[in-house]
C-alpha cells in the first residue's frame, strides 16, 4: 500500500502572477491535515486543484500511489475526493435523502426508489452520528446541520479524502464540537480531511498534521505534536512582527455623551425590549451564542429590519429608519455577517466596491465620478489594509477570502460614519490581518466616533472592547466592563449563562 492517500508533487499555478510554486503536499490515510497560511496565501487554489476546480499548470497528483489526471470535479470525485465548501451546494427545497443522492438516484422500473434512499441515508446519517430524519425539507436545518448533511454526502459518494474549507466559520460552539466528533468517527472510517482553518485554537486540537503556505511556497511541514502555536505564527507571517492583539485600556469619556441610545427596540417576539447607549469614542462588544440576537439588533439598527417599537437615536436625533439607505445618511454603516452575500459586488472590481457607498461624493458632472480620487482610495485601502492584489481593478471575487473581507471594511471606513457595526468582521482574516483590523477600529473610534462589534471570538472580543453586553436569548442579560475582566473564562460563563 502506498505510504500517502494523495501525494502532490512541484505544483506550480499562475493567474498572470505565480500563486503557487513548487508546492509538495502529502497527505496519510486517516489523517487531519490543517492546511494553513495568510490570506492569499494559496491554500484555496492549492485545494480547488485537489478537487478538480482549477488545473495545474505544472505538478503530479498521485493517488494511493499512481498518478492521475484530474481535469474536472467529476475526475477527483472519481478518485474519493470531494470538497466542503462554506457556502454550502444544498438544494433548499429537497429532503435530506434527495439532496444525499442528488445526482445518482436509485432508480427502479423508471422510478426514484424514494424508500430505499431513505433507508440508506438513514444509515449514513446514523454512522455518522447525525440526529435528522432524513425526510426533513433541507430549508429547515440550522446551517450546523445542514453542512453535517453535506459531509454524509460526500460519504454516501464513498469520499475517501474530504476538504473542509473553514468548516466553522458560523458554526455555534455547540455544532463545532458535533462537527469534530464527526471528523473523528471520518477519520476513524478512513477518510483523511485537509483541514483549512484561521482558528490556531481548532487547528491545535483537531489536527494530526499540518503545512503552512507563504506566499505560495511551503514553507513548513510535520506532525502538530512538533510544534507550538508560537512557532506556526511564525512561519505563517515568517520574519515579519508578531502582532499579538493585546487589551490596551483606551481613553474615552465614560461618563460622556451618548452617540448612539437605544431605548426599549423591539425587533421581532423574541428580541422584543432592548436598550443601551454608547458613548462616543466607545467600542462596545456584544457577546452571545448563535441565536442569540446579535446580528438581529444590528440588522434593525441599519434599516435592515424594521424595528416594531422602541426608540433609536443618533446623536441625540430619532431615527425612523425605512431603508439601509436612511441609516447610511444618517451615519451607520454595517460590515455584515455573510460578506459573499451582503457586503460586496463580487463581479465588480475592487476599485468599484471599495468606493460604492460614496459614488455620489466623488462625482464630478453628471455620471463622471473623478477617477484619480477613486483611484487614489482604492490605493490607500489597499495600502492601509495591506490587501493581497495585483492592482485596484481586479475582479473582487478573485481575491481570496480573506482579502475581500478587507475591502469590505475599506468601503464603510471611506464613508466616514459616526457608528460603525461590525458583525464578525474577521472571520476567515489572517492572524495579522486581523491586528491590523482591530488596530483601525481602534483608531476609528479614538476619533469620537463609536463601534458595536459583534464576534463569536472571545479573544478578539476581549482585545478590542471597552464594555461587553451578553446575550442571551434575545435579552441582554449581563454588561461587563472589560476593565473588571481577567479572563476569557468569565465572559464564557456569562455567555452560557452557567
Ligand atoms: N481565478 C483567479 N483569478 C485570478 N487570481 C486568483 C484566482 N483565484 C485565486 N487568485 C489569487 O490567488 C491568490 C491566492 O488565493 P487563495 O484563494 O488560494 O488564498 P487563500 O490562502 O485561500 O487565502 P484566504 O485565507 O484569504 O482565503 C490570491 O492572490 C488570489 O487573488
Amino acid at each position: 500500500m502506498a505510504k500517502y492517500v494523495l501525494e502532490m508533487q512541484g505544483i506550480n499555478k499562475s493567474f498572470g502572477v505565480p500563486v503557487l510554486k513548487d508546492v509538495d503536499f502529502k497527505l496519510k490515510k486517516g489523517e487531519v491535515h490543517a492546511l494553513i497560511g495568510g490570506n492569499g496565501a494559496g491554500k484555496s487554489t492549492l485545494m480547488k486543484i485537489m478537487t478538480g476546480v482549477y488545473t495545474k499548470d505544472a505538478g503530479r497528483i498521485l493517488v494511493e500511489g499512481s498518478e492521475k489526471n484530474i481535469r474536472n470535479t467529476h475526475d477527483a470525485r472519481k478518485y474519493g475526493i470531494g470538497m466542503i465548501f462554506q457556502e454550502l451546494s444544498l438544494v433548499q427545497t429537497m429532503t435530506v435523502a434527495e439532496n444525499i443522492y442528488l445526482g445518482d438516484e436509485v432508480v427502479v422500473n423508471g422510478f426514484r426508489d424514494a424508500k430505499f434512499m431513505n433507508r440508506q441515508a438513514k444509515e449514513v446519517l446514523e454512522e455518522l452520528g447525525i440526529e435528522v430524519d432524513p425526510q426533513t425539507k433541507v430549508d429547515s436545518l440550522s446551517v450546523g446541520l445542514s453542512q453535517m448533511v453535506e459531509i454524509s454526502k460526500a460519504v454516501a459518494k464513498d469520499a475517501k479524502i474530504l476538504v473542509f474549507d473553514e468548516p466553522t466559520a458560523s458554526l455555534s460552539e455547540a455544532e463545532t464540537r458535533q462537527l469534530f466528533k464527526m471528523i473523528e468517527e471520518l477519520k476513524e472510517k478512513g477518510v483523511s480531511i485537509v483541514y483549512i482553518s484561521h482558528r490556531m485554537s481548532e487547528i491545535m486540537e483537531i489536527a494530526d498534521s499540518l503545512t503552512v503556505l507563504r506566499d505560495g511556497a511551503v514553507v513548513h511541514t510535520g506532525a502538530i505534536a512538533d510544534i507550538d502555536l508560537d512557532g506556526i505564527i511564525t512561519h505563517m507571517i515568517g520574519g515579519a512582527a508578531n502582532k499579538k492583539f493585546d487589551w490596551v485600556e483606551r481613553k474615552y469619556d465614560e461618563k460622556g455623551e451618548d452617540i448612539l441610545t437605544v431605548e426599549h427596540l423591539r425587533v421581532n417576539e423574541k428580541i422584543s425590549d432592548i436598550s443601551f447607549s454608547l458613548k462616543k469614542g466607545e467600542i462596545l462588544g456584544f457577546a452571545g451564542l448563535m441565536g442569540s440576537g446579535r446580528t438581529e439588533i444590528l440588522e434593525t439598527l441599519f434599516g435592515l429590519t424594521k424595528k416594531q417599537a422602541g426608540s433609536i437615536k443618533l446623536k441625540g436625533k430619532e431615527l425612523n429608519l425605512k431603508s439601509t439607505k436612511d441609516a447610511v445618511r444618517e451615519g451607520l454603516a454595517l460590515i455584515p455577517e455573510d460578506r459573499r452575500k451582503k457586503g460586496l459586488v463580487l463581479i465588480h472590481s475592487l476599485k468599484a466596491n471599495a468606493i460604492l457607498p460614496i459614488v455620489g461624493k466623488l462625482r464630478t458632472k453628471g455620471i463622471f465620478i473623478d477617477e484619480k480620487r477613486a483611484n487614489k482610495l482604492a490605493e490607500d485601502n489597499v495600502r492601509e489594509l495591506n490587501v493581497r492584489t495585483d492592482g485596484i481593478h481586479k475582479r473582487i471575487n478573485l481575491l481570496s477570502g480573506g482579502n475581500q473581507q478587507k475591502i469590505v471594511i475599506a468601503k464603510w471606513l471611506n464613508v466616514h460614519p459616526e457608528v460603525m457595526m461590525l458583525d464578525e468582521p474577521t472571520a476567515g482574516v489572517d492572524v495579522g490581518a486581523k491586528a491590523e483590523i482591530i488596530d483601525l477600529i481602534r483608531g476609528f473610534a479614538d476619533t469620537g466616533k463609536g463601534v458595536l462589534f459583534v464576534s463569536s471570538e472571545l479573544t478578539e472580543l476581549m482585545a478590542v472592547c471597552d464594555r461587553i453586553i451578553v446575550l442571551y436569548d434575545g435579552k441582554i442579560t449581563g454588561e461587563l466592563n472589560r476593565r473588571d475582566m481577567n479572563t476569557e473564562v468569565e465572559l464564557q460563563h456569562a455567555i452560557q449563562q452557567k
